[in-house]
């Protein structure tokens, strides 16, 4: 019976996910429509447990759906034969017609049969279960939702009541005198490999002067060279540890690792040594205060190139092979890679499930548009995130001053990507 319910859902999905893209093998006129329609009903209201985040498989899902509809076809073929089996027994016993249609009605039952025993393969050698999105728990089909309105005002909240941070929308005294009452650790993860160690100085002592100051913060820093770590006093209650790692020559592999860094980290120390953890870009600096109102359980920021953008333009990976794909219909914000945050055990939950997803895309020989970045905005498409900081919390040294942005709190300096990085 569960494993039929487990079928019943898959196929739902499997619909719903066909129609959505218009890639249904069925037209809106066919008559199966309504029963399809019925079937998915009543599954959507069977559907328990959690949910998982990859794609289905779309060749074996499409060979399922045909599979059924050619069994519920033949079924209903037989039923309606069976009928006129009666009919025509009452009428003319013993007939030529009589025993043709009884025959014809034996053939369709024993194909209807074959189709369902394929069915049944098929179900138990896909990787059902595992290939279960979680797409079929959450209603899709919605408007983008707007960063600045057409009046040019931001919009403080997210269509999921998540709060969107800007200026204006805290009191920072109050905010912070709540959240120092609970005498938290912030752990901040940062990674500085190759050149980019010549970034820390700067993005050290920026932070001490606007990031979290009052709180317990302690920073791990990744390198391949710890003698390049700069000297910088750090404030009271604030630490620092050097943890040394493999360098590399492929700056993706180094943007990308970091997931997995952040999930063993979490796993070795963060559980018992943080309350909440955010892990940063190091070529960045603070501008302004950085506080108490960016906690939360899950925190994401809004990319400071893409808050005005239509979705379909969001540089989300396109190419379904990839466990980071998005349909261009689908999306909130675009999310950067240089910001996460939030509780230990949900950024833990959103590390390892990056780190999962690249390393499936890996063995495929995938790299997504923006390696972790990609899976992050997956990730949050489909755990959305409880609190989202706004561009102030994101912006590029580069970018010219607008209206909606009053203040800029955390920044991309400006750097030579040809000599920076260890390759193109
Ligand atoms: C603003 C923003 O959202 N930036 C994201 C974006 O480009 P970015 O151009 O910001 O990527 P990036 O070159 O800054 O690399 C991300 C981070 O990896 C580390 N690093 C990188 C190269 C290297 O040689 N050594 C080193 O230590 C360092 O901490 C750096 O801050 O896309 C990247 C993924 O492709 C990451 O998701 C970045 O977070
Ligand atoms: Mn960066």
């Amino acid at each position: 019976m569960v494993s039929c319910l487990v079928e019943l859902q898959e196929l739902t999905v499997l619909t719903k996910h066909f129609c959505r893209h218009n890639k249904t093998p069925l037209s809106p006129s066919c008559p199966l429509l309504p029963c399809m329609h019925i079937i998915i009903w009543s599954t959507d209201r069977l559907t328990v447990g959690p949910p998982m985040i990859t794609d289905t498989k779309p060749k074996a899902g499409i060979m399922k759906v045909n599979f059924f509809l050619f069994f519920l076809a033949l079924t209903g073929f037989s039923l309606i034969g069976h009928s006129v089996l009666r009919v025509t027994k009452d009428t003319k016993p013993n007939s030529e017609m009589m025993k043709f249609l009884q025959n014809a009605n034996t053939l369709l039952l024993v194909v209807a049969f074959v189709s369902l025993t394929g069915l049944i393969f098929l179900g138990y050698s896909s990787t059902s279960l595992r290939y279960k999105e979680k797409r079929f728990c959450l209603k899709l089909s919605y408007k983008q939702p707007s960063v600045v309105g057409p009046d040019g005002k931001v919009v403080p909240v997210t269509p999921w009541l998540s709060p969107i941070v800007w200026e204006g929308t805290f009191d920072p005294l109050l905010i912070d005198s709540i959240y120092r009452q609970q005498n938290i650790t912030i752990a901040t993860t940062v990674f500085a490999l190759g050149k980019y160690t010549q970034f820390l100085k700067d993005f050290l002592e920026s932070a001490e002067q606007n990031y979290f100051v009052g709180f317990r913060v302690h920073y791990y820093l990744f390198t391949d060279q710890p003698e390049q770590v700069p000297e910088v006093k750090l404030g009271e209650e604030r630490q620092l540890t050097v943890l040394k790692v493999p360098s590399s020559n492929r700056w993706q592999e180094i943007t990308l690792r970091r997931m997995e860094k952040l999930e063993k980290l979490i796993e070795s120390r963060l559980v018992n040594e943080a309350d909440y953890v955010f892990s940063l870009d190091v070529d960045t600096k603070f501008y302004g205060r950085w506080g108490a109102e960016s906690l939360g359980r899950l925190i994401g920021v809004i990319h400071p190139g893409y808050y005005q953008t239509a979705r379909e333009q969001f540089p989300y990976e396109r190419r379904p092979e990839s466990q980071a794909f998005i349909p261009y219909a689908e999306g909130d914000y675009y999310y950067g890679g240089a910001v996460i945050g939030g509780l230990v055990k949900d950024v833990y939950e959103a590390a390892k499930t990056c780190r999962e997803q690249l390393d499936i895309d890996a063995a495929k020989s995938i790299e997504a548009a923006w390696q972790e970045e990609s899976h992050l905005n997956k990730y949050f498409l489909y755990n959305k995130p409880s609190k989202v900081l706004s561009p102030e919390y994101l912006w590029q040294d580069f970018k010219p001053h607008t209206n909606e942005v009053k203040i800029i709190r955390f920044s991309q300096v400006i750097k030579n990507y040809a000599a920076v990085r260890p390759n193109p």
